[in-house]
């Protein structure tokens, strides 16, 4: 996975993020952020800058690649033919970084990778390398977004055991595999480098405070850059998340402390720059496991009593939606939420 991250972050070319880059209307592709202390600005339309000082997070977000089945029973009860549900644009699409697109159309990343070309034929040698590299690109991507579906699954089935409930008591509300998965690369701080040949042991906020609000969050870091700190609440100090190799770091977020009405409580992290690998650039691939987006989110304990409860189940779904607006900042309407809109690039810096 980190060599995936490393291929799209450091070998594609501003030209090609730029084809992939998220936009209002569709959130998944590649941006940029600046996550640093309180900055919350977003550079949304800064993949055009290709300054090397640049100090912004990249990230390139995905979600399941069946993305017109999310939201089925939004359409159907619009009575909308399923033929045209991928084209509205409440349908969020995986955006692929791809060189054959990019083949005759002189686009940096072929430029980049013909440089050492002598003739056609070495070029098309490097087109059908550079479509290898795409492929297995996507395939190692779209494996792990399954994959960590799975091992998701399987902890929250522990989770509801482990309170007393059936195994399969909670499978219901992840049925459609409605999650998201964000890589981030979090290049060396140029601007903080040099302030730290000053304060050599000082640190730096590269994300801020936050919990997330997903269900359970799988958060894969590239081994030797740490840099994730979690709160504890007991001594009110941040605690460095150790690296353990060929390991997860498993966050539990707010949907889960709302299911279990707290006793899975929600992990307050940030993420900092530790000095000692300031020089190093930091990869993180996070996985939000969150509910179907048409799903309400009630207290476990509310399962014996749901069929002759639905005036406090609708409360429940208010509460929620009410929470996760006020979080976007988004108007509150009568669609269902969409949980994943919380990850958007407008989040990041309040997070
Ligand atoms: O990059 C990381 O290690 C953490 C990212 C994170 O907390 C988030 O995206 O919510
Ligand atoms: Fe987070």
């Amino acid at each position: 996975m980190v060599e995936q991250s490393k291929w799209l972050f450091q070998q594609a070319t501003i030209d090609m993020k730029s084809q992939i880059a998220s936009s209002y209307h569709n959130r998944r592709g590649y941006y940029k952020f600046e996550g640093i202390g309180y900055g919350e600005s977003n550079h949304h339309d800064d993949y055009n800058n290709n300054n090397q000082d640049d100090d912004s997070i990249e990230a390139f977000l995905i979600g399941n690649e069946r993305a017109s089945q999310l939201k089925s029973e939004y359409f159907q009860a619009r009575g909308i033919p399923k033929k045209v549900w991928s084209q509205y644009s409440d349908c969020q699409f995986n955006q692929w970084p791809s060189s054959t697109i990019n083949n005759n159309n002189n686009s940096g990343f072929q430029r980049v990778h013909s440089k050492n070309s002598i003739n056609n034929n070495d070029n098309d040698q490097q087109s059908t390398l550079m479509n290898n590299r795409d492929q297995l690109f996507k395939s190692t991507i779209l494996k792990y977004f399954d994959q960590c579906s799975s091992i998701s699954l399987s902890i929250v089935q522990l989770i509801s055991m482990s309170l007393g409930y059936k195994k399969n008591d909670l499978d219901h509300l992840f049925s459609k595999n409605d999650h998201t998965l964000e890589l981030k690369h979090y290049p060396p701080l140029k601007s903080i480098l040099s302030q730290q040949e000053q304060q050599p042991q000082r640190q730096y906020i590269r994300m801020n405070e936050h919990k997330d609000l997903s269900c359970l969050t799988l958060l894969l870091q590239n081994k030797r850059v740490d840099g994730l700190e979690l709160y504890d609440n007991d001594s009110n100090t941040w605690i460095p998340a150790p690296l353990i190799d060929d390991c997860f770091l498993v966050n539990t977020g707010d949907i889960i402390e709302k299911l279990t009405e707290g006793v899975f409580p929600s992990t307050l992290h940030r993420v900092v720059n530790n000095p000692s690998t300031s020089t190093q650039s930091r990869y993180s691939a996070a996985f939000f496991y969150v509910p179907n987006w048409e799903k309400s989110i009630d207290p476990l304990s509310s399962l014996s009593t749901n069929n002759n409860n639905n005036n406090n189940n609708n409360e429940n779904q208010d509460n929620i939606k009410k929470k996760i607006h006020s979080v976007l900042g988004l108007p509150i309407t009568s669609s269902p939420i969409d949980h994943s809109e919380r990850f958007t690039k407008k989040t990041l810096g309040q997070r």
